[in-house]
């Protein structure tokens, strides 16, 4: 459903350019983005009703976000207000949709990478092995140890942004930026994607190179987290994303854990430079073709059983 969401999110819809034509719905997206809005409202309209349900159970202990936020909904706020099932429904959402297929998808695009680049990835492999060793696995105080893993990091949100438009922002004044007057009630998207291949900044753009974030290169001090405005996959500003450390933490994780873990091979014996790596369209930046690879263990086996 998330990725459903991101596809009709990311249509070019005819309605939102002809204000006049928009109440035809000439493509059906408003009609299929009501459906799947039912979808998602009673699939998350379950969750929270199981969850009172169990919460209303005795011996039954939870301390978990959905249950913190609806113990919430008996306390008032200055105003009397009080949080609604649709509120808390609203914010589930948000982080279905915001914080999953993002983090997911850059992860990917992330592996695709080190499997197309097998020197980088013997790079990373090697740092990890340094700093953790094979008889366990990466945890995430060991990420701030991993200075290569953080530049491929940066290097893939910078080839492979995944809110490429970043997200819609109406004009709330007119205002004027760079001699553009821009009228009150304006869309706009800023092209991220596009900034962070710009070759008047960056040599040889396309070229995947973390290096150019390390030491020595061409950008060691710029970072992912909307000061640098070179490379903003996270936005910049007051409306940059609401889940930054958290996804940014959860790409270079899992990241740095199936690089750790495993060695990678494509599926049906295709070569590395073979590797499509075409880009789908929609809201999020998903790979045209899933990858579609074999992991082969290469940590002792005692580091893969879960710890309790
Ligand atoms: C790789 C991970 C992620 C990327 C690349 C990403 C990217 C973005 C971008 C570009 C925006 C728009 C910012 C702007 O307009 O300037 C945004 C907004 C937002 N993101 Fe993320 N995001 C990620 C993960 C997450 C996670 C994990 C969550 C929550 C759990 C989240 C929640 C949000 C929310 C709530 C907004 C709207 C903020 C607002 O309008 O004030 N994102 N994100």
């Amino acid at each position: 459903m998330v990725v459903e969401v991101m596809v009709l999110a990311g249509v070019f819809n005819i309605g939102d350019f002809v204000p006049a034509l928009e109440w035809l719905d000439l493509q059906g997206v408003a009609a299929k983005m009501k459906r799947l809005h039912k979808r998602f409202d009673a699939f998350l309209t379950a969750i929270v009703e199981e969850h009172k349900a169990s919460m209303g159970k005795a011996g039954n202990k939870h301390n978990d976000l959905l249950s913190t936020l609806i113990s919430l909904q008996d306390v008032a706020d200055e105003e009397g207000g009080k949080l609604t099932d649709t509120e808390i429904k609203a914010l589930l959402l948000n982080m279905f949709t915001a914080g999953t297929d993002t983090s997911s998808s850059t992860t990917e695009w992330a592996i695709a990478e080190l499997i197309r680049h097998p020197e980088i990835l013997a790079r990373v492999q090697e740092e990890i092995d340094a700093v953790v060793g094979r008889d366990r696995l990466v945890t995430e105080l060991d990420l701030p140890h991993l200075p290569y893993l953080q530049a491929v990091i940066k290097e893939t949100f910078r080839l492979h942004p995944s809110t490429p438009l970043s997200l819609p922002r109406i004009a709330a004044e007119s205002c004027e930026i760079n001699g553009y007057h821009v009228p009150k009630g304006t869309t706009l998207l800023v092209n991220v994607w596009a900034i962070a291949r710009d070759p008047n900044t960056w040599a040889e753009p396309l070229e995947f190179r973390p290096e150019r974030f390390l030491p020595g290169g061409e950008k060691p001090n710029a970072d992912v987290r909307g000061n640098d405005f070179e490379v903003i996959p996270f936005g910049a500003g007051r409306r940059i994303c609401a889940g930054m450390s958290l996804g940014l933490r959860m790409v270079q994780f899992m990241t740095a854990t199936l690089a750790h873990a495993f060695d990678w091979e494509l599926a049906r014996g295709l070569l590395p430079e073979k590797l499509n790596m075409d880009e789908a369209y929609g809201l999020t930046l998903q790979r045209a073709e899933p990858l579609l690879i074999h992991p082969k263990p290469r940590l002792a086996s005692h580091a893969y059983r879960a710890s309790s």
